[in-house]
């Protein structure tokens, strides 16, 4: 798998080349002609994020960062999961050390994602919720497929969203929207969510939402890469350095909470109605 990983940088570090690496669990692409990158999440069945595929995207990002990429849409191989959030199991009687690790490497995907100097399309082909949502949030524009749910569910695990993924919420819908969204751990339907600004379109197909994507990054043809990227760190920055700053207390009270035997006891239960809910 490590070999494999390193092969897909090294094709990914030519930036001349049109390419597509199929990495286990991220599939990036690129366009030779618009120079835009699609990562595709593939870790069936709902792209519930591990730490392996968290690595995966983390480096990714900062290889698109180093690379001076023009932009990248983010998207699922599932035609009806974005992504699940994060992987239950990382969160289930942990291993401390990896719980860290994963911890880590979710807070600086986000930092990557939601900082990048390149634009950034979420075409939201299926469900989106929590860390789902989150990774949408990230992205500087939401196009969702009809028919599917998204929104930061954390409350009704018993959980908490963290603030920066709040912030991203906030970005987006206001802090008043957000506030009835996190405190009742709605998750909203594509109309609704359009509704309130949680995504930017609504369409019918994958192709269209490509379509609708690549019509988002034309809008930079004219516009100096400088001052659009200044633009969205005088938005954005804010928050990040709030993370960077406050990672480490995160880490330590994340310790705690996950240890809770209450908290273990309701995650414990939430898998077994996920898993229930497949043998009806
Ligand atoms: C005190 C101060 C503290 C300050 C610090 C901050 C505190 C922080 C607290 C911690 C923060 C926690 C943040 C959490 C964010 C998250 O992302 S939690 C994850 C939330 N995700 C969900 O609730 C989604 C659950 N899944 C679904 O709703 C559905 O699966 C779906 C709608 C996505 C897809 O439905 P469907 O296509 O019908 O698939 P299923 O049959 O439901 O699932 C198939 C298969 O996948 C397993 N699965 C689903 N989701 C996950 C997941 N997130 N993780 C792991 N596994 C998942 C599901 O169990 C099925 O497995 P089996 O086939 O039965 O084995």
């Amino acid at each position: 798998m490590a070999l494999r990983a390193v092969r897909s940088l090294a094709i990914l570090s030519n930036p001349l080349r049109t390419y597509s690496t199929s990495g286990p669990l991220v599939n990036v692409s690129i366009n030779e002609k618009t120079g835009i990158a699609t990562a595709t999440l593939q870790r069936p069945p709902v792209n519930s994020l591990n730490l392996e595929l968290l690595t995966e995207l983390c480096t990714t990002l900062e290889q698109l960062e180093k690379n001076k990429s023009r932009g990248l849409i983010l998207t699922s191989s599932s035609n009806t999961v974005f992504s699940a959030g994060l992987d239950i199991y990382e969160m289930y009687k942990p291993n401390m050390d990896r719980y860290k690790q994963f911890w880590t490497t979710l807070q600086q995907t986000w930092i990557n994602l939601y900082g990048s100097s390149y634009p950034t399309v979420a075409v939201v082909n299926g469900h989106a919720p929590a860390g789902g949502c989150l990774l949408a949030l990230s992205c500087e524009y939401r196009i969702m497929l009809n028919n599917f749910t998204i929104g930061l569910n954390e409350t009704k695990l018993g959980m908490i969203a963290p603030t920066w993924f709040a912030a991203s919420m906030r970005n987006a819908i206001g802090t008043r929207q957000t506030e009835l969204a996190l405190i009742t751990g709605n998750l909203f339907t594509t109309d609704e969510a359009l509704k309130i600004g949680l995504v930017d379109e609504v369409v019918q197909s994958k192709n269209e939402a490509l379509e609708k994507a690549g019509k988002f990054f034309d809008k930079f043809k004219r516009i100096p890469p400088h001052a659009r990227t200044m633009t969205k760190t005088s938005l954005r920055g804010a928050d990040i350095q709030a993370l960077v700053k406050s990672r480490n207390e995160e880490m330590n009270k994340l310790t705690a909470f996950i240890n809770d035997p209450k908290l273990q006891e309701a995650i414990g239960m939430y898998l077994e109605s996920l898993k229930q809910k497949q043998n009806k």
